[in-house]
């Protein structure tokens, strides 16, 4: 029977950009019993391999998948709950087992999949440094000591679960994932915007809410209100949908609590950008989600009432409205979005959102954890019954898919678009006044919806093609239209090929004004229409809160001048303008603009790379723009003003904003890649030379030689990063190492990104590895660790040793390949 050391000598692969950061002998927990093992973690994967006569299982799970790593008690576990597994595992302080944690993605929007498999290693020092590499590896970017999440959670969001969904949920998997956290329970609306504006967040890697999209329009508000928000620009925000709509956290394919959970543990954003509003008040609002007048905000504003029937209430009080249609006199003027511009957004995309990898998708409160054994070979039905999508029969291997929603890795950042694209329009807009490109269009209005995500609540598919780093907006707006037209638009059947068909118009524009004229009639006939083609606006603060609190005295008022059921208003009424989420809170904070708000009947938008809230314009108050800038420090740089050097329409510098695949929001100046830009690699302090060529020199001859990245020179033994010397040399190798800054323990930095000379062809090597003497245990160093922070990894108990890998390269496709299991 062949041993371990047989089987890996005899291993050949195909080494890619896949750094191999440990490797021991583990035994896996399964159905089958504990089958005895090798464990290998790469970047971008977990392999276990079966080291049996009898049978070669292999086991693949993708970091996609994998969300925590925790010790575990000895022997085969089933959790009923989040909570149980962190209560159970998380108590544990030694062990020589340990347990990881998968979740994925299913078809139809079906709670996702959640699995836990655990390995048994040879000591619990070998065990604790699994935990530390597994954590390293699911969360690349950040530290375990870099992380402390802000989490706001308002209790009365939504159906007021948002606590249970924190407490049965959230936490476990932040736990599991170990990912620190601080917990901010709202006490009343303005509260997390309050605390955003005015604490000091330097200690916080990232702030989640757990609710609806209300609380995120707040603490986006919050956090651009700073005076210094530019150093904050690039802080994740993200969402654990608890609310109403939950309009985000559907466009981003996140709507499972556990998805988004697992997004903030990894620690992964994605751009998104940001639209601004001004009221007329001069009070600027930026928005994530989307802005709408007329039906879409007067359905929202005007059912708070109905919060008691969670997220039906929109369709409930949505089939009321739709029945009886208001019309809304204004003007639309907006600039259209060039054609490149249109084509880099529209073309081919989809309602999906591309998101980075990494992003996983969880399961339910109620969910259960369970083992291997409860798993294989059970139907897919029994959403803990993963047909054991990593656990394969021999020499079949698999990956685990990622989650559909897992697209380009590479998102762009926003389209650059300049933010003064509505300055110098004065309102009201005289005939002809308006810069070159820009159009016009007159109402009245069943309804206008900027929108800068697909979807604005769960059940509402706006404009499938809606991207949300793009730098566009879309205008989806009816005018002249009927309920039955309607009604297909809003189910959530509503597909792209409905768009400009049937009465609903769509544009992609990256700024608009929306100028209400006054009126509002629930008649379509002819002479209704004309009767308000050019009304007189005027507007009292009176007949403002009026429509805010949603009284509909003047929407039903017959017209004095024609006797139809509309008239003009002896004040005019205008539909909501709704700033934010589809979601009530956002029309609190609406009507309150809306009140203060002076007389302006227009309203200004301008998306420049927007965050967009379901924005709130109630009413002809408002007047939205997208152009002031939050204050800043002096001498501070302000990306939007300093993008405003062009004319209409010309582009500047992009200003983004940043959200998690899942749900993560961070503004960023210049695009995605400042915020996403990895850290710099670790430097290196040895290069790493072949076997041979260190057999044969002292440690201190080799220390002293290898001080500069050589591994053009390396041969094709060297990837796995490991070299053997006999203990007798480790101590020497150790003060070697110190006398020239290597990290104590016995580890030492062996090389940065590099290339090697593979049968002839150059292939470049992964990240920088840090090479523990002691032992022969061999780690990948991330290149997001600094010397130091790999210098903790060092100074770890290490495990024993474990077997030496060898073998040699060969490119037989870019996975790795056993050829002799
Ligand atoms: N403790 C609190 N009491 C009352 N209101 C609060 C509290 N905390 C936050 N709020 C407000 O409640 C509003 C509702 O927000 P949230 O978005 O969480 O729920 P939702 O409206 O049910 O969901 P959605 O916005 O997705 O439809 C927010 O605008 C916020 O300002």
């Amino acid at each position: 029977m062949p041993g371990a050391a047989d089987i890996v000598d005899n291993m050949a692969f195909t080494f890619n950009e896949n750094a191999l950061m440990m490797r021991s002998k583990a035994s896996l927990y399964s159905s089958l019993g504990v089958l005895e093992g090798l464990l290998t973690l790469y970047q971008n994967r977990l392999v276990w391999s079966e080291m049996s006569n009898r049978s070669s299982n292999q086991l693949t799970i993708s970091m996609d998948v994998l969300f925590g790593a925790t010790l575990s008690p000895p022997g085969k576990f089933k959790f009923k709950s989040f909570e149980a597994a962190s209560v159970t595992n998380l108590s544990i302080e030694s062990s020589t087992h340990f347990t990881v944690y998968t979740i994925m993605a299913r078809e139809g929007g079906k709670r996702p999949l959640c699995d836990t498999w655990t390995f048994m290693v040879d000591s619990e020092e070998e065990s604790a440094m699994w935990i530390t590499l597994l954590r390293c590896a699911i969360r690349p970017k950040l530290s375990e000591e870099e992380v402390n999440v802000l989490v706001f959670l308002n209790p009365v969001s939504g159906k007021r679960k948002a606590l249970k969904v924190f407490e049965s949920i959230a936490k476990p998997i932040f736990e599991i994932g170990g990912t620190r956290y601080t917990l901010k329970i709202t006490q009343s609306a303005g509260f997390a915007a309050r605390f955003v504006e005015n604490e000091d967040l330097s200690a916080y890697s990232s702030i989640v809410v757990v609710s609806g999209d209300g609380l995120l329009h707040e603490v986006l508000n919050g956090l651009l209100r700073r005076s210094d928000w530019p150093k904050h620009k690039a802080l994740p925000i993200g969402v654990v949908p608890a609310g109403t709509g939950n309009g985000l956290a559907k466009s981003l394919d996140c709507i499972w609590p556990e998805q988004a959970a697992v997004a903030v543990v990894k620690a992964e954003s994605r751009p998104m950008d940001i639209m601004s509003a001004t009221l007329a008040s001069g009070k600027t609002e930026y928005c994530f989600l989307s802005l709408t007048w007329g039906l879409m905000a007067d359905i929202d504003i005007e059912s708070e009432s109905m919060r008691w029937a969670g997220s039906a209430r929109l369709d409930l009080y949505g089939t009321v409205r739709v029945m009886n249609l208001r019309y809304y006199g204004g003007r639309l003027h907006y600039l259209p979005a060039t054609e490149a511009e249109a084509e880099d957004s529209g073309a081919g995309a989809s309602h999906k959102p591309s998101v980075p990898g990494g992003m996983v998708q969880g399961a339910s409160a109620s969910s259960s954890i369970m083992n291997l054994a409860d798993r294989t070979n059970q139907g897919v039905d029994d959403a803990w019954g993963l047909p054991p999508p990593s656990f394969s029969s021999p020499l079949v291997r698999h990956s685990p898919k990622p989650m559909a929603s897992q697209l380009a890795s590479n998102i762009q950042p926003a389209v650059t678009l300049h933010p003064t694209l509505t300055a110098g329009i004065q309102l009201p807009i005289a005939e002809g006044s308006l810069p070159p490109r820009w159009k016009t269009i007159e109402g009245p209005f069943v309804q206008v919806i900027a929108t800068n995500v697909p979807w604005l609540a769960t059940d509402f598919l706006a404009c499938q093609k809606t991207r949300i780093s793009d730098g566009t907006m879309d205008l989806v707006f009816s005018r002249n239209v009927s309920k039955w037209q309607l009604i297909p638009y809003m189910s959530s059947s509503a597909k792209d090929d409905y768009m400009n068909k049937d009465g609903i118009e769509n544009v992609k524009a990256r700024a608009f004004i929306l100028e209400p004229t006054g009126l509002r009639t629930t008649s379509r006939s002819e002479s209704s229409l004309r009767s308000i083609q050019h009304p007189e606006p005027t507007m009292t603060d009176a007949a403002a809160a009026a429509v805010r609190s949603g009284r509909k005295s003047t929407s039903s008022a017959k017209s004095p001048e024609n006797g139809s059921s509309h008239r003009p208003l002896s004040v005019p009424m205008f539909s909501s303008l709704r700033l934010k989420s589809f979601g009530k809170s956002s029309g609190r904070n609406a009507r309150s603009s809306s009140l203060q708000a002076p007389v302006p009947a227009r309203v200004r938008s301008e998306a420049y790379s927007s965050y967009h809230q379901q924005t709130v314009g109630k009413s002809s108050s408002l007047r939205v723009q997208g152009l002031t800038p939050p204050p800043q420090q002096p001498g501070a740089a302000n990306p939007l003003s300093d993008a405003c050097s062009g004319g209409y329409g010309s582009a500047g510098s992009p200003t983004t904003t940043k959200t998690t695949t899942a749900a993560i929001v961070e503004t960023v100046e210049g695009g995605a890649s400042a915020a996403a830009a990895p850290r710099p690699p670790a430097q290196a302090i040895f290069s790493l030379r072949s076997e041979t060529e260190l057999a044969s020199m002292s440690v201190a001859e080799a220390a002293a030689q290898t001080t500069a990245p050589a591994f053009a020179t390396i041969n094709a033994t060297v990837p796995a990063p490991r070299v053997t010397m006999s203990p007798a040399t480790t101590d020497a190798a150790a003060d070697a190492a110190k006398s020239i800054g290597a990290p104590d323990g016995g580890c030492r930095l062996v090389g940065e990104h590099g290339i090697v000379d593979l049968d002839g062809e150059q292939v470049e090597l992964g990240p920088v590895k840090m090479e523990c003497l002691a032992n022969l245990v061999s780690v990948v160093c991330p290149p997001w660790l600094d010397e130091s922070q790999c210098a903790r990894v060092g100074s770890m108990p290490l495990p024993k040793i474990v077997e030496p890998i060898k073998g040699s390269l060969s490119r037989e496709g870019s996975m790795l390949s056993f050829s002799n299991i």
